[in-house]
């Protein structure tokens, strides 16, 4: 019965592969969520039947600097190559530190498990971008196991600066041809494989038989991956964040990624929570807030 099969939550500071830190965070009910330091990376996100939500790569590599692929990583501060950084900016390639005195944060999500971790500059990150700032990352599994994160972006420098952003959700799917994404009917995208050029979506449904790479403007809040055989159905709740993009790189472009194993694209979609669309500027001094929340039902 319930009260018998009730655990304590938890937070635990273990080693991961390749000994790199992870945290995972546990919930009574027994959904669980894992992260590492590297990357502030989640990797794992489970119900409450140990169920993985996320995809992870058949051949990720845990090694920095190499980013982890698979699972959510923090997008920050430049998307793909919208600037001068590498692809996707440096946050998913620096080791993150957890906060243990974080600013005032009062947590809504009652009975959630959380941890905070923090990301600062080194002399390095100011050399290729030359903005100090503190970027606090808290990520709460919820009661219910929901997955929620929520990031505070502090500019701490004299001058403004701009940046992209986005949780780049890697979601499991039983198999990409019984994916449906629905939310994003009438809303304008800029196509990634056709240079950004902007288009409208008429379909209620996206369903993907071919390589998708759309960043979806100004969305609405809500977002959803439907999995027709697995019967679930996992919604991308954001705040604050206007643009969702939604990709799949299908077989020949995965046959390019290195850390992608050959059918691993049918076993995976991104549907990402992103600020793209309109850069954001932040001034000296300001905050920026923003969360996304995954529920899976
Ligand atoms: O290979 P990565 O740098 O991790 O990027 C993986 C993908 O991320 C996003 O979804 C972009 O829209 C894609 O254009 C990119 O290919």
């Amino acid at each position: 019965d319930e009260v018998s099969t009730a655990k304590n939550k938890s937070i635990e500071i273990t080693k991961g592969i390749n000994g790199l830190d992870k945290v995972v965070l546990s919930q009574i009910h027994g959904s669980t969520v894992e992260l590492y330091l590297y990357g502030a990376h989640v990797t794992s996100w489970k119900n409450e039947h140990g169920e993985e939500l996320l995809f992870v790569s058949s051949k990720a590599i845990f090694q920095p600097p190499t980013a982890i692929r698979g699972g959510i990583p923090i997008i920050f501060p430049q998307f793909s190559n919208l600037g001068p950084l590498r692809s996707h900016g440096f946050a998913r390639n620096r080791v993150w530190t957890i906060d243990n005195n974080p600013s005032p944060f009062p947590s809504k999500t009652i009975n959630g498990v959380f941890v905070d971790l923090l990301l600062k500059p080194t002399e390095d990150d100011l050399k290729i971008w030359p903005h100090s700032f503190e970027y606090r990352l808290r990520v709460t599994l919820g009661l219910n196991g929901d997955l929620i994160m929520t990031s505070r972006i502090r500019n701490v420098d004299t001058k403004p600066f701009n940046f992209t952003f986005a949780y780049h959700n890697y979601f499991s799917v039983s198999n990409i041809s019984e994916v449906k994404v629905v939310g994003m009917k009438g809303l304008d995208y800029l196509d990634n494989t056709k240079n950004r050029t902007r288009f409208t979506e008429n379909r209620d449904v996206i369903t993907i038989n071919s390589e998708i790479d759309r960043i979806y403007l100004s969305t609405p809040k809500k977002v959803a991956v439907l999995d027709h055989k697995k019967k679930q159905t996992i919604t991308v709740q954001k705040d604050g964040l206007l643009d969702a993009v939604v990709w799949n790189p299908w077989e020949e472009r995965a046959k390019t990624i290195v850390d992608l194993g050959a059918d691993d694209y049918k076993l995976m979609v991104c549907v990402e929570a992103a600020a793209i669309g309109k850069p954001i500027i932040l001034k000296p001094g300001k905050e920026w807030k923003v969360s996304q929340k995954l529920s899976a039902r």
